[in-house]
């Protein structure tokens, strides 16, 4: 049976992942920390302050973490210190804060980390590879829309989306909206984000070309989409190498 811990078991996505623990044979829910401190499916979620301690007793093989960027930040440290596994889904890092995580991580824990724990949303950013390669010099917009208790923009999502299409088409600098006498469009990304009600995750990429247009879509209608994806990253990581994995590896997916 492995063992699971959550940093963020009282927001949305830990919620969300606890229950599915908690359904799975093969998986058991040991608790967690947050910043407020509760019980979830009869296990303590203590403050996030007590992480080293609550490592050290609960002794989790997998430590999920869904927070903020600066708090899964200190979480993947003391995940490090610990020796314990982690899946990490919180987005909003840093350039520093991922050489941080970087640091932390190689050479003493294996780590899965993905901006997007859904299979759905892994295959979408192969087609969009794709499509940049195939249309380079097509105008592209980036457009993402989510709740309105979302704290960072754009999404992780979307600029895992901007680098595939950076790597793709070259030099590209994005534009993130529009407004006044901005002149005629340049070889910019577009990027654009919505924020309203209980979205739960819309992403999609527009390449406009002469007399043509190609859009791609992905939508999410449940936060179950990204638990599954991390449920299975946390049965596949126990026990690997240490080293950062992405949900490629965890599908068996080409890159
Ligand atoms: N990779 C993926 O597939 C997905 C990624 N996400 C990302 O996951 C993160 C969380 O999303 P979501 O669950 O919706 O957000 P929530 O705000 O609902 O949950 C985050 C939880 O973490 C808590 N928290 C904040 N700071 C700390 C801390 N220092 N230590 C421990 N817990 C802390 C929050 O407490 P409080 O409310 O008191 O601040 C809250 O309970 C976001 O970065 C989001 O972008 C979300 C969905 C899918
Ligand atoms: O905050 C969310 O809700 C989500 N965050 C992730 C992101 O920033 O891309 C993934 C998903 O879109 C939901």
């Amino acid at each position: 049976m492995t063992k699971i811990a959550i940093c963020g078991a009282l927001g949305r996505m830990g919620k969300t992942i606890a229950a599915m623990i908690d359904e799975d044979p093969a998986l058991e829910f040991i608790g967690g920390v947050d910043v407020g401190e509760g019980t979830l499916f009869g296990k303590k979620v203590v403050s996030s302050e007590n992480i080293d301690d609550f490592l050290a007793e609960e002794k989790p093989d997998v430590l999920i973490d869904f927070t903020i960027a600066n708090a899964a930040v200190k979480n993947i440290r003391a995940a490090s210190k610990a020796g314990v596994a982690v899946v990490v889904g919180t987005t909003g890092f840093s350039e520093e804060q991922k050489e941080e995580n970087r640091k932390n991580i190689e050479g003493t824990i294996p780590a899965v980390i993905s901006t997007n724990f859904s299979v759905g949303v892994n295959i979408f950013w192969k087609l969009v590879r794709e499509a940049a390669k195939q249309l380079s010099d097509y105008d592209i917009e980036v457009t993402e829309a989510h709740h309105h208790f979302k704290k960072d923009a754009p999404s992780g999502t979307a600029k895992t989306i901007l680098e595939i299409i950076k790597e793709e088409t070259g030099d590209r600098e994005e534009m993130y909206g529009r407004e006044g006498m901005v002149g005629a469009r340049g070889k910019e990304i577009g990027v654009h984000v919505i924020r309203g009600g209980d979205i739960v995750g819309d992403h999609s990429v527009m390449f406009a070309g002469n007399n043509e247009v190609i859009e791609l879509s992905h939508r999410a209608y449940d936060r179950a989409v990204f638990a599954h994806g991390v449920i299975r990253s946390a049965k596949w990581i126990a026990g690997k190498e240490p080293g950062i994995y992405t949900m490629d590896d965890v599908l068996g997916l080409i890159r």
